[in-house]
């Protein structure tokens, strides 16, 4: 890279600008969460009403007005995305650990990565379940963007793969995340949302060893509006559906490095969208007891044109451009459940374009050898994996379908967060600091976040991207 590359400064052990503010305190009646339980913020997510790195940030709020970089102590990076770096951040004074995506404004700006950036801080916004991120606070400052989101200590399910006997897990630890998983896609369908990025990098493990889905920059939004259709194609198991009103792509960008002339043109016929579902027609003629209503409050027609995704994790639809919608998340998850139980995802060629080819062309196979799966998980992964989006599992009443199937006999869905996870990630004992360029500077007055005020203290200055 010939640009230079930007800097952010960080205070090491800033005692003056941590004095330079007020301690942050529960017992400060200001920032007693028991004093002002269901302020405007609260009621946004009720589900964090016990939770103190919540009502930690409310506390800030309410003393300083915004939270800013300067509440804040970085101290490790966690990683690197497409779109910005993420950091291991303590609310200073608090001890609270949150992950904090740092984006350099430019760079997005530059790179045409801004409503990128606006989607996920926008879906993040609006999420409030346990297997999903909680946007603690944004922020910006006058180079960088920040989201303040939940820290996941375990790291993330590709790499605990890695640690796993013969690089998979076992088809019980495989059912566990996908059960999780599939509860938070059917959340984020119901919220309007086709997440379309579902792979293990993704799937993060919180301290207590349920998940967290991340990362939503490439995450379809659209509406939601309730209009009740019932499914005539099953007798015994009908449902009622919501369907979205319009449909809404965030853009039409590449962002994966797919070159379309690399692949045979045939495969990028012009889009269309499909017809909607019929809706039946003698709905008035049924009987009440006939029915067995299920509400599948999911956009199960909503379609984008976007080519997005992770090579070995494209539906096929996306990769033909016949525009795609919901269904393109349970096309992943076979791909998912696949890779977590044989340890490789089953279309994988020799390159990219292989890859794509398989997906649209080559039969599901799976290995003969080495593996005992049980019938329902094949029987799951194939229902999943049919490459007519009609025809996939989940396509006419989303993942209440999937929930039904006899993969998931045994899970109590009400009750999966009380399920033991397959594996509870050690405590956090010492943070060591692998920030890397240590540099004494001069100091930086970092409350309110601005990146060029200036106070005391050593300060930690490293590469940013
Ligand atoms: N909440 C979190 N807790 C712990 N680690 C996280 C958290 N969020 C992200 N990470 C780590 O930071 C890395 C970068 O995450 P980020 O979401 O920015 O990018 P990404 O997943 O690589 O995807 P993309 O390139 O599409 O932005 C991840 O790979 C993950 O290891």
């Amino acid at each position: 890279m010939s640009s230079p590359l930007p800097l952010l400064q960080i205070a090491e052990t800033d005692e003056s600008a941590e004095s330079s503010f007020h301690e942050l305190n529960f017992n400060d009646s200001e920032c007693d969460g028991r004093s002002s339980p269901s302020g405007p913020s609260l009621a946004s997510k009720p589900h964090k009403g016990n939770d103190l790195k919540w009502e930690a940030i409310q506390c800030v709020k309410r003393q300083d007005k915004e939270v800013g970089l300067g509440h804040f102590r970085l101290l490790k990076k966690l990683g690197s995305g497409d779109i910005g770096s993420v950091y291991l951040s303590e609310l200073r004074g608090m001890g609270c650990l949150f992950a904090m995506k740092v984006m350099d404004k430019g760079m997005l700006e530059t790179r045409k990565k801004t409503v990128r950036a606006q989607t996920e801080r926008e879906i993040l916004g609006i999420l409030d379940h346990p297997f999903l991120p909680t946007l603690y606070s944004h922020f910006e400052t006058e180079k960088f963007s920040c989201l303040l989101m939940e820290f996941c200590s375990g790291g993330d399910l590709h790499t605990l793969r890695q640690k796993q006997p013969g690089r998979h897990f076992s088809e019980q630890a495989a059912r566990f995340y996908a059960s999780e998983v599939l509860l938070a896609l059917e959340y984020l369908h119901m919220m309007g949302v086709v997440y379309r990025d579902l792979k293990p990098e993704n799937v993060l493990v919180r301290e207590d060893g349920h998940i967290m889905l991340s990362d939503f920059d490439l995450s379809l939004q659209c509406s939601v509006s309730p209009t009740l259709v019932l499914s005539n194609t099953n007798a015994s198991c009908r449902a009622y559906c919501i369907e979205p009103s319009c449909i809404v792509g965030p853009s039409f960008e590449l962002p994966v490095c797919v070159e379309p002339p690399c692949l045979q043109p045939t495969c990028f016929k012009p889009g269309f969208l499909w017809p909607k579902e019929p809706k039946p027609k003698n709905q008035r003629a049924r009987t009440p007891t006939e029915l067995r209503p299920q509400l599948v409050a999911e956009p199960t027609s909503a379609r984008s044109m976007s080519f997005v995704g992770t090579h070995e994790y494209l539906a096929p639809e996306i990769i033909r451009g016949d525009g795609h919608g919901s269904s393109v998340d349970w096309w992943t998850l076979g791909i998912f459940l696949f890779e977590l139980i044989y340890g490789r995802t089953p279309f994988k060629g020799n390159g990219n374009r292989e890859t794509l080819l398989n997906v649209v062309g080559q039969s599901l196979k799976f290995p003969s050898e080495g593996f005992t799966v049980s019938f329902a998980a094949k029987d799951l992964m194939r229902g999943l994996l049919m490459k007519d989006p009609q025809k996939r599992l989940g396509f006419k009443r989303g993942a209440t379908e999937i929930k039904q199937h006899s993969f998931f006999d045994n899970i109590n869905w009400a009750l999966i967060r009380s399920m033991s996870p397959p594996e509870v990630p050690s405590p956090l004992v010492g943070l060591e600091c692998p920030v890397q360029t240590v540099k004494p500077s001069l100091p930086t007055n970092v409350i309110g976040g601005s990146d060029s005020d200036r106070s005391s203290g050593p300060y930690l200055e490293f590469e940013f991207f």
